[in-house]
């Protein structure tokens, strides 16, 4: 998940004796960083009155900065859509355009509240947003910014033409907060800006740090994998744009509230402009970031105010240098530094538990000769290809099934069928008994979760976070329970990260726990990726060709979990090429070849059929030496 901000800071890896990694440099560090929070947030809360104090024109000083936190607002919708969703957004400026009109049209059109004025603009924001995604549900990253971009210019153009609401090109004057019949003091809404730009900070950590947040970046990261943890793309994707549509406009009425007027111009992409340099400025996919990016170019063009129509131009050069000089912006070079890092302990082999913690799955329900798994009569082709060519396989809970056949045989293909990534040209599948779901979620959600041939890791962020959102599925609290954080919420959280902890132990990657994906070795990280669909409680695992590149004490480490699962009830698939570690594990085999099966049956059986010893890659010696 690109440069994700799990929570707790993911940590790094090993350890040196550099200054960077003593106790007394990290406290130092601790406590310089959090004085400067203190000050920040005193200079910020006191600004009306030092401008008051210094200045003879302190309202347009408290302006200037009043502008820059309702520019960081929706800066940090723009980060959660771009940085943390993977979702390109070319329309904030239209949504805060669209937001604007909503607070325009109740308050000076219908003379109501502004406060109700601030609720329009959000719900108006959200509606667009996720009317917008609707349409572009299955647009690539490009594609849907694309889709972004018009939406953006329909919205401008719906500003400039529809009249009766927007006030066409001149727009809509005279929006002025007011308490009963006397207006807000521009201090006072000071107050009110500074207050919504903490809440928006707030809901996008918050966010980010729930599984609403995991979720979304994992849909970022791979549809397959999150499908295969059972989250629905569509559903996770559409959650968190909405959020970034309400964030953007309520900034659109915050906007019009300040400035007293809104017009067609805002939603132009010149005045966009700001949003994308502050969050590459500040760096993206940081929960910080956005604000920093905001805050320093507010600063900036304050400077350079006497050579105004060089803003763009200086904006322009800025996120030039940054993408060059700092890609991941100030906060997130911050974080990649040494100084940056936390200090981890330097993590050694672990030994694995006696014990078999409670947290491993259990199938107990499993009605007596129903197969965990079926697929009948099983096709698919590719064109010429016959990849799948009329496959009956059962699977039956409480087994390890190994599926090996020569490259190329369609052992992945029959399990993307299976599991309903790939439309099958014909045959049925069946989850013990009932016909399966026709999206690889649902299957998913039905207990049959798989890992792919191919790691997809959310390698950005921590070992544990990876395991957590494997949890998703079973997550009961909604996207509000996270973002306030209810009792409901807290408890599932606390439980969740402890048995997440309880199952890395178990593969014997607890020390690992706080570290980033990115930083475990190739088996660590293949073990990471069976420990986190184990997280999903399913009642069927597929791995595919989970023993490729593993070490010895790493084989004996999924043997054993595999063996576990077994016990508990669960049937396990095993695509392997490693024949010793299939035929030491499985209780049964299907032999696949050219799309077709076989054979099939124990161990034995398979290793002394004829047709498995023509077949296995033309040279029996390769299942004999091993029997
Ligand atoms: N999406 C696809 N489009 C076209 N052909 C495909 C596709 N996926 C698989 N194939 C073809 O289907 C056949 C079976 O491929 P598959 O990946 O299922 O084999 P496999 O037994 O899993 O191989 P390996 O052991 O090398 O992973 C191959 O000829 C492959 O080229």
């Amino acid at each position: 998940m690109a440069t994700a901000d799990p929570a707790p800071a993911a940590r790094a890896g090993s350890v040196s004796n550099s200054v960077f990694d003593t106790p007394l440099y990290h406290r130092i560090r601790t406590v310089v960083l959090g004085a400067l929070v203190v000050v920040a947030a005193a200079v910020l809360l006191m600004w009306p009155a030092i401008t008051d104090y210094y200045s003879y024109n302190a309202s347009y000083y408290n302006g200037i900065v009043a502008s820059a936190a309702i520019s960081a607002i929706l800066t940090i919708s723009l980060n959660l859509s771009m940085g943390y969703g993977g979702m390109l957004s070319m329309m904030h400026s239209g949504l805060q355009l669209a937001g604007g009109y909503g607070t325009a049209y109740v308050v000076v059109k219908a003379t109501g509240s502004w406060i109700i004025g601030l609720a329009a603009s959000t719900a108006v924001g959200a509606l667009f947003a996720v009317l917008v995604l609707l349409v572009s549900l299955r647009a690539t990253y490009l594609y849907f910014g694309m889709i972004t971009l018009a939406a953006n210019l329909i919205v401008i153009e719906a500003g400039r033409e529809w009249e009766a609401v927007t006030g066409g090109i001149v727009g809509i004057s005279g929006i002025a907060p007011k308490m009963g019949d006397a207006p807000i003091s521009k201090q006072a809404f000071y107050y009110v800006v500074l207050g919504f730009l903490v809440l928006a900070y707030i809901v996008q950590r918050n966010i980010v740090r729930s599984g609403v947040g995991r979720a979304a970046m994992a849909v970022r990261e791979s549809s397959d994998t999150a499908s295969a943890m059972g989250i629905s793309p569509a559903r996770a994707k559409l959650l968190l744009f909405g959020v970034c549509g309400g964030i953007a406009g309520l900034s659109g009425a915050l906007y019009a509230l300040q400035l007293g007027f809104i017009n067609p111009d805002v939603g132009l992409l010149d005045n966009g402009i700001i949003f994308f340099v502050g969050l590459f400025l500040g760096g993206i996919s940081t929960l910080i970031g956005p604000v920093i990016g905001v805050g320093f170019i507010a600063v900036l063009v304050e400077l350079i105010k006497d050579q105004a129509r060089y803003t763009t131009l200086v904006l322009g050069v800025l996120l030039l240098l940054a993408m060059m000089l700092i890609p991941r912006g100030i906060v997130g070079t911050w974080k990649a530094s040494r100084a940056g890092r936390d200090r981890v302990p330097e993590a050694s082999d672990e030994a694995l538990p006696e014990q078999v913690p409670d947290v491993v799955p259990e199938v107990r329900d499993a009605a007596p000769g129903v197969p965990a798994l079926e697929g009948v009569g099983l096709v698919k082709h590719f064109g010429g290809v016959h990849a799948v060519d009329g496959v009956d396989i059962k699977i039956m809970p409480g087994t390890v099934h190994g599926i090996i056949g020569p490259n190329g045989s369609g052992k992945s293909t029959l399990v993307s069928c299976l599991t309903r990534y790939h439309r099958v040209d014909a045959g049925t599948v069946t989850i013990f008994g009932e016909e399966a779901a026709h999206a690889p979620h649902r299957v998913a959600e039905a207990g049959v979760t798989r890992v792919f041939q191919v790691p997809h890791l959310f390698e950005r962020v921590s070992v544990l976070d990876n395991v957590l959102t494997g949890m998703r599925m079973r997550e009961s609290y909604t996207w509000i329970g996270a973002t306030v954080r209810s009792p409901g919420y807290r408890r599932q959280d606390r439980a969740e990260r402890a048995e997440a902890r309880e199952l890395l132990a178990f593969a014997g990657l607890a020390s690992r726990a706080d570290w980033l994906a990115s930083s475990l070795s190739h088996g660590q990280k293949r073990l990471l990726e069976v420990v986190r669909a184990v997280a999903t409680r399913p009642k069927v695992l597929i791995l595919d060709e989970p023993a490729t590149g593993l070490t010895s004490s790493e084989l004996d480490a999924l043997a054993r979990l595999c063996r576990v699962l077994r016990e508990r009830g669960l049937a396990v698939v095993l695509i392997e090429h490693n024949v010793d570690f299939v035929m030491g594990l499985c209780d049964e085999i299907t032999v696949v070849e050219s799309g077709k099966v076989i054979e099939r049956g124990d161990p034995e059986r398979v290793q002394s059929s004829p047709a498995v010893l023509e077949a296995y890659l033309g040279r029996p010696e390769l299942i004999e030496e091993t029997a």
